[in-house]
C-alpha cells in the first residue's frame, strides 16, 4: 500500500476470537477492531476486546465501525463509537468497506501513524533522558536520571 509516496506492506491476521491469543500479540504491532454500526452486540464485543488490548500490554489500536452507508438501520451512534475509543486512547473511524477502498484504506493509514507514534515516543523519552543526563554531567550532579 501506498501512503504519503512510500510503500508500506501490511501483514493482516484476520482474528475472529474474542482475545488474540499470546502469540498474536507479540506477532502485532497494532491492531484494528471491526464492529457493524447496525449490530450493538458487535460494539459489545468490540468494547471487550478494547479493554482486554488496552489492560496489559498498551497495545496500538484503531477502533472502526463498518456498515456506514447503511445508517439508516444504525443501533450504535457515532458518538458512542468516538466516546469508547476517547475512553481507551486510541483513534476511531466509521467506514463503509462496501463502498470502495477508501475507508479501509484511512483505517490503515490511522494505524500505521498510530504504530509509528507509539514507536517514536519511547524515543523521545530516551533522547530526554540522554539531554538530561549531559547537563547533569556539565554541572556535577549526582541525581540519577533513569
Ligand atoms: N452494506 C455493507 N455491507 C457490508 C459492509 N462490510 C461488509 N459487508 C457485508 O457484510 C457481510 C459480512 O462480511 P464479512 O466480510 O464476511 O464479515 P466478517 O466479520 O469477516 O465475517 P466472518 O468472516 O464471519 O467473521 C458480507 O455480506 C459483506 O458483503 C459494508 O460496509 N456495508
Amino acid at each position: 500500500m501506498t501512503i504519503d509516496s512510500a510503500e508500506t506492506r501490511f501483514h493482516i491476521w484476520d482474528c475472529q476470537n474474542l482475545q488474540p491469543s499470546e502469540q498474536q500479540m507479540r506477532w502485532a504491532d497494532g491492531f484494528v477492531l471491526v464492529y457493524s454500526i447496525l449490530d450493538r452486540q458487535s460494539f459489545e464485543v468490540a468494547r471487550q476486546q478494547l479493554a482486554w488490548l488496552r489492560g496489559g500490554a498498551r497495545a496500538t489500536v484503531v477502533l472502526a465501525g463498518n456498515k456506514r452507508d447503511l445508517c439508516h438501520r444504525r443501533e450504535v451512534s457515532v458518538e458512542e463509537g468516538r466516546l469508547l475509543a476517547l475512553g481507551s486512547g486510541c483513534a476511531f473511524l466509521e467506514v463503509s468497506a462496501a463502498e470502495g477502498y477508501h475507508g479501509v484504506l484511512l483505517v490503515f493509514r490511522q494505524l500505521l501513524a498510530a504504530v509509528q507514534e507509539a514507536r517514536a515516543v519511547p524515543k523521545r523519552a530516551a533522547r530526554l533522558r540522554g539531554i538530561v543526563r549531559s547537563i547533569s554531567a556539565v554541572f556535577g550532579g549526582k541525581r540519577r536520571v533513569d
